[in-house]
């Protein structure tokens, strides 16, 4: 039986599919592999679509045309990433001191913050700076940053010059500068402290002496330090579920044939309810943004006030928010990924492709080889019932046929959903990092990948592409504590699971998004997309194409809210990019088909709902008046039914003239809402759009175009709690 892609269109589903491994136009990755699909024979590429998950590398790897043919590519694979450079340091160093000198702040920042990043570490290179590029760049940035009101950041940039060889001469200055520093800050007796230090350094220069009197003189002491305004906590709505920490109480796990699993609402959720908060198994920033974010938490460089971008020891391509990030970073996953950066840039992998690695990388390798022989080449078999018994809300069992890919879960002895994450809740305060993974892994491990439905070029594709980036580890010490006589046995386990990820993030991994803003709230805004993450809870969220949540992150965690009321059952549905809002029906089916594999029924999908554009403003559909029918007619005066399409029940014409009241009112809360918003009062919008989309839902149906609207704008109102960059004028700036 054809696959919904090939139905649809088989040769945009391949091109949909190529694309989570790597890019079309760029960089060397996609010719590589269609060369070995190329050179592959049919036959052979048929049998290999067969060969069971976990044994793909090795047929691979025992296939002489294609080893001989990527062997000699492999063995070419060379570090390749942009390294540090005392000169350039100091070139941009030079420039920096000009930008600040003609009062460019900003110029300035971005110049001294290049020269630390290209300054060698301490000692490597003596020839320039005497070795202590480092230090000087600092030194340098310290003063900008002091300049542009960031006296805490100055400060630390001081200590870490400091730390890293300022030369003593200078000790007379740094102690002022601390006191500037202190002094910016709010704390005025460690600044006297300081300058004193100075002053005792500063020996005859009495010019000097008598402008730190002056500076000791204007301290004033009932100033009280600076502290970042608290950010509330967002809560889960109804607290969080015991099993299921991140999702709320609100919430349960079903699973049907065709739709796996599912959240659905297991008590009423009202418009504004927070269902979700999960942290990332893994994530990764996009390239783009390596100069601007934190590799590690994404946070802009620009909004940490206090603190000021930190260096890779090794490479100049990422940087860090603060020392704890580049530890946690450098100490880990960089350590491997930072000699191969420009390789993989050139490549063209995708950041998808970068997860799949990552999730290697952050576990280093006795993890990965520990959930390989768990989760990946596990011989235990379960029957499948099994996997079933403790998902909730799945009535008829005994008729849900069975799924080869639930199968492929039992078989790899995987425990329910529910257990699992019980798992988690409780180990997960006492773990290392690596024993966090490897239990969170469990959750990881079982989302869907839909082998069965892949084709045999695809799989090739992938395990080229672990191959390759199982080279680079190689070549990067990733296997370095491993015993020779396993070593084979390491490589293949890291391969596979790198090809597991491939497929598994295609489905279930989300974007990151920011959302940058002007000097107003709200108008033009929008959302820009950073970075990708694969969520362990939020990968169980299905599509609707009228989506009853809306998510933003914060920093690296989603959150998803209510956008719309839901009864007990319904499903709580996210939106995988095609909105009805936006695309029409023919679209989204196809996207969604090939990207995802599956055939969108829901309801504006069935009934086949106008997009905005076509949507024209007018009677509402109000609901049948029995609750539980899913009928609606449209209230139109002349024409209102006496008995509902669907079941009978008799429609009451007084209260169609009621509800039409009620929808009348929904309008206006609307109305009051984009007010509030226009006001900059997000809470306060969020609250009355909220009421007037529950009141709505109560006694309408969609498609309604002011209610869609209004969700759209609830959605922006939500989205303020979450990552936010302001983009000021230079006018704002210099005020
Ligand atoms: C992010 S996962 C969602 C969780 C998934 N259902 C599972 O069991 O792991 C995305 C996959 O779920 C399935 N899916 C999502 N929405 C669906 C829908 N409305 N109808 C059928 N299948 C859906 C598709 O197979 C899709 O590739």
């Amino acid at each position: 039986m054809p696959h919904i892609s090939e139905e649809i269109d088989p040769t945009y589903a391949a091109a949909c599919s190529d694309v989570t491994l790597c890019s079309s136009s760029k960089g060397f990755f996609k010719s590589l592999a269609d060369e070995m699909v190329a050179i592959s024979d049919v036959g052979w590429l048929q049998t290999f679509e067969n060969v069971d998950e976990g044994k793909k590398v090795n047929a691979v790897l025992e296939n002489k045309e294609i080893m001989d043919a990527l062997t000699e590519v492999l063995s070419r694979i060379q570090p390749l990433h942009r390294g540090k450079d005392a000169r350039v340091s100091y070139e941009r160093r030079l420039a920096a001191a000009a930008a600040l000198q003609a009062g460019d702040l900003t110029k300035a920042l971005s110049l001294a913050s290049q020269a630390v990043f290209r300054a060698p570490m301490t000692g490597v290179d003596e020839v320039i700076d005497s070795g202590v590029s480092l230090a000087i760049a600092l030194w340098l940035r310290s003063e900008v940053l002091l300049k542009c009101g960031r006296p805490t950041a100055a400060l630390e940039d001081l200590k870490m010059a400091l730390k890293e060889r300022l030369p003593a001469k200078m000790r007379a200055q740094y102690y002022w500068r601390m006191g500037h520093c202190y002094k910016g800050a709010g704390e005025p007796t460690r600044a006297k402290v300081s300058y004193e230090l100075a002053g005792r350094l500063l020996g005859t220069n009495e010019e000097a002496k008598a402008q730190l009197a002056e500076d000791v003189a204007t301290l004033d002491y009932n100033v009280q330090p600076k502290h970042p305004p608290d950010k509330t906590d967002i809560c889960l709505t109804g607290g969080a579920k015991l099993n299921v920490p991140s999702m709320s109480k609100l919430l349960k796990i079903s699973e049907e044939e065709h739709k796996g699993r599912f959240a659905v609402a297991n008590s009423s959720i009202r418009t504004g309810d927070v269902l979700l908060k999960d942290s990332p198994y893994a994530a990764c920033l996009l390239s783009d943004y390596y100069g601007s974010h934190c590799l590690h938490c994404f946070k802009r460089f620009e909004d940490c006030l206090d603190e000021a971008p930190v260096w890779c020891p090794k490479c100049s391509g990422v940087a860090f928010c603060c020392v704890k990030c580049k530890d946690t970073a450098v100490n880990t996953y960089h350590a491997y990924e930072c000699p191969f950066l420009d390789l993989f840039l050139g490549s063209g992998m995708s950041v998808l492709t970068h997860i799949a690695l990552r999730m290697v990388t952050q576990a280093g390798l006795n993890t990965c080889v520990s959930i390989y022989g768990k989760y990946i080449n596990s011989n235990i078999r379960t029957v499948e019932g099994a996997t079933l018994n403790d998902i909730e809300g799945v009535a008829k069992k005994s008729k849900i046929k069975s799924r080869r890919e639930r199968l492929n879960r039992s078989k790899r002895g995987q425990k329910s959903f529910e257990n699992l994450q019980e798992e988690v809740a409780n180990k997960e305060n006492e773990m290392s990092l690596e024993e966090k993974l490897e239990v969170k892994a469990s959750q990881i491990y079982s989302l869907c990948t839909h082998s069965e439905q892949r084709k045999g070029g695809d799989y090739l594709k992938r395990v080229v592409m672990a191959l390759f980036l199982t080279e680079c580890l190689k070549k990067s010490a990733f296997f370095k504590d491993c015993e020779k006589e396993n070593i084979q046995n390491a490589y293949i386990a890291v391969a596979e699971l790198i090809v597991r990820n491939l497929q598994l993030l295609q489905f279930n991994a989300h974007e990151i998004y920011e959302t940058v803003r002007g000097s107003h709230m709200f108008s033009g805004s929008k959302p820009v997309y950073i970075a990708v993450g694969i969520y362990p809870t939020g990968a169980l969220f299905n599509h609707e194409c009228y989506p009853a949540v809306s998510r933003y992150f914060e920093g690296r965690d989603i959150v998803l809210r209510a956008t719309r009321p839901l009864s007990p059952g319904e499903v709580v549905s996210e939106n995988y990019g095609p909105h009805f809002m936006t695309r029409i029906l023919k679209d989204r089916q196809r996207s969604l088909a090939c990207r995802y594999w599956f055939k969108c029924e829901c309801v504006t999908c069935k009934e086949d709902w106008p997009t905005m554009k076509q949507m024209k403003s007018g009677p509402p559909y109000l609901r049948c008046p029995n609750m539980s029918c899913g009928g609606k007619f449209r209230a139109i005066p002349q024409s209102i039914p006496f008995k509902c399409s669907q079941c009978s029940t008799d429609i009451d014409k007084n209260l169609v003239r009621i509800n039409v009241e009620n929808v009348e009112r929904c309008i206006t809360l609307y109305q009051e809402g984009a007010k509030l918003m226009d006001e900059e009062k997000p809470e306060d919008a969020i609250a009355v759009m909220a009421k007037a989309i529950d009141l709505y839902h109560e006694v309408a149906r969609g498609p309604h175009l002011e209610t869609h609207l209004a969700q759209e704008a609830l959605r922006s109102c939500y989205a303020i709690n979450g990552n936010v960059h302001v983009v000021r004028t230079e006018q704002e700036e210099k005020a």
